[in-house]
């Protein structure tokens, strides 16, 4: 059975950050000690087991499922279940069966947090997951792009409308700093993020700059210690915490 305080991240448009977010939030709650699992619900593009360098599944005892531990993290993927990133139409009850599998089938032992990746936007998959999780506290990770967060205040509403909160907004790809120089290009436009935010009643509550980790690091997406977005995921961490204590 899952416990916990569960934090959903969301996105109106896909590729715009919402599972490096989902990944490196676990991993910094992990890193403060608290236990923490990952559900990457993420159907379209379940990129969680690679960025976390995994490469097998999770292994079952007595019928229940063992979730594969990474940084501290305990997870579970739709891509362990879809196999050779084949494409897979996803119907309600098949998506329900699922959840309902991770979220009862799973030996997850005690949990703080368990943060979700979710599908993107606001079709089918991402209603039934948010109907089938009946409440939570979202994260809603966009770009400063005007048409990004006009999107994402789609994603918003649709959270809203259910009984879920929104803890606040994540601007990812916020802007570009040279490395050694002040000046900050906002490569994807500026100030969407604090407009969707006033548009949905919450905060803007990080800025992450265009800052790739390191493709070749043994772990493909999560910032190391002694960088930038270490700190700045700390940080988001430690303001998660505070807003759902
Ligand atoms: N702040 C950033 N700076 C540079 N690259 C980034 C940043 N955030 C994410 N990326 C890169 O952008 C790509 C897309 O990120 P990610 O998969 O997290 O997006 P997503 O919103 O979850 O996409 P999808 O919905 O398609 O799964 C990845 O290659 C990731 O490493």
């Amino acid at each position: 059975m899952l416990s916990g305080k569960i934090i959903s991240v969301i996105s109106g448009k896909g590729g715009v950050g919402k599972s490096t977010v989902a990944a490196n939030l676990a991993v910094s709650l992990s890193r403060q000690g608290k236990s923490v699992a990952l559900i990457d619900f993420d159907i379209y593009g379940s990129s969680i087991p690679s960025m976390m360098n995994i490469s097998f599944g999770p292994k079952s005892m007595n019928n229940k499922i063992i979730p594969v531990d990474s940084h501290g993290v305990k997870i579970m993927s739709m891509g362990f279940i879809v196999k050779n990133n084949d494409p897979v139409v996803w119907r309600g009850p098949m998506l329900g069966k699922v959840i309902n599998q991770f979220i009862n089938e799973v030996i997850w032992g005690p949990l703080d947090y368990v943060v979700i990746d979710m599908p993107p936007g606001t079709g089918d998959v991402a209603m039934d997951v948010n109907r089938l999780i009946p409440s939570s506290h979202q994260l809603l990770v966009t770009t400063p792009h005007p048409t990004a967060s006009h999107v994402a205040e789609r994603a918003g509403k649709m959270a809203s409308s259910n009984n879920h909160k929104i803890l606040g907004i994540v601007e990812n790809m916020a802007f570009f700093q040279p490395p050694d120089q002040d000046a900050k290009y906002y490569i994807f436009g500026k100030g969407g993020s604090e407009q969707l935010a006033s548009k949905l009643g919450t905060e803007l509550i990080a800025q992450f700059p265009i800052f790739a980790p390191k493709e070749d690091d043994f772990e493909p997406s999560i910032y190391k210690k002694g960088s930038y977005l270490f700190d700045k995921y700390n940080e988001l961490a430690d303001k998660v915490q505070d807003s759902i204590a």
